[in-house]
C-alpha cells in the first residue's frame, strides 16, 4: 500500500486507464477519487465547465496555478491545439513528481511543462526564464490565498492582455471572497459565475471568469 494518497492515486491510473488516453486517465482518476479516496482534483462537474471555457478560449498560451496529480492539466491539455504553449505551477515536488508520471502515461507531456516552485517567485519569471509575452487563459487552482496576490502580480508582470481568461476554482469552498471582491470590483475585469459542486461532494462550489479588458 504506497504510503501517500497522490502515489495510489497514480497507481490506480497506471493500473486502470489506456495508456496514451487522456480521458481515460480522467475517468480513473475521477473513479478512484469518487469511490476509493477523495483529493482535490477540480473533478467532472467543474471539469466540464472548464472544458467548455478552455474551448471557447482556444488558448495559443495557457498557465495553471496548482498542478496538484496533473488531472486539470491533462483536461486542459487534449484541448489544446497543435504548438499551444502550456505551463502548470506546482510548489508541492512530490506532487509535481506525480503529475510528471500522469502526463506521460496520459501521452500529454510534450503539450505541457511543469514549473516547480511557488507561483509568488516563478510568475516574476515567466517572461524572462519561460520565454512567454502574455497568456489567453490562466486557471487558478492552487491556494486561496494567494488568488488576489497572484492575479495582480499577472497584471504587472505584463503578463495579461486584452481579453485574457482568469478562470479560478473553489471561490465558494473553500472560497476566495477576497479574489471574487477584487475582480468583480475592478473595472478591468468582466466576471462570470459558474456554480457548481465541489469535487466528489454534494456541498456547494463555483469557478469564476474574470476576461481583464485591458
Ligand atoms: O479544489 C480544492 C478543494 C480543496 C478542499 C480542501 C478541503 C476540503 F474539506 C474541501 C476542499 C482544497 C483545494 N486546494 C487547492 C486547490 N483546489 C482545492
Ligand atoms: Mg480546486
Amino acid at each position: 500500500m504506497p504510503q501517500i494518497k497522490e502515489q495510489r492515486i497514480l497507481d490506480y491510473v497506471l493500473q486502470n486507464a489506456v495508456k496514451g488516453d487522456p480521458q481515460s486517465v480522467v475517468d480513473a482518476i475521477d473513479k478512484y477519487c469518487s469511490e476509493k479516496e477523495w483529493a482535490m482534483n477540480v473533478g467532472n462537474e467543474k471539469g466540464l465547465i472548464l472544458d467548455k471555457i478552455v474551448s471557447e478560449t482556444n488558448p495559443s498560451t495557457a498557465l495553471e496555478l496548482g498542478t496538484y496529480c496533473g488531472y486539470s492539466g491533462v483536461r486542459i491539455a487534449q484541448l489544446l491545439k497543435p504548438g499551444a504553449c502550456f505551463l502548470t505551477v506546482e510548489k508541492n515536488p512530490v506532487h509535481a513528481a506525480i503529475a510528471k508520471q500522469i502526463f506521460e502515461f496520459a501521452g500529454v507531456q510534450e503539450k505541457i511543462k511543469i514549473l516547480e516552485g511557488s507561483s509568488e517567485e516563478i510568475i516574476p519569471q515567466l517572461k524572462s526564464k519561460h520565454k512567454v509575452n502574455t497568456f489567453d487563459f490562466i486557471f487558478i487552482d492552487h491556494w486561496s490565498d494567494r488568488y488576489t496576490p497572484d492575479t495582480k502580480l499577472l497584471e504587472e508582470c505584463g503578463l495579461l492582455k486584452q481579453g485574457s481568461v482568469l478562470l479560478a476554482d473553489n471561490v465558494i469552498y473553500p472560497g476566495a471572497p477576497d479574489f471574487l471582491q477584487y475582480v468583480r470590483n475592478c473595472s478591468r475585469y468582466e466576471c462570470t459565475n459558474y456554480p457548481s459542486h465541489l469535487e466528489y461532494m454534494d456541498k456547494e462550489d463555483a469557478l469564476e471568469k474574470a476576461v481583464f479588458k485591458g
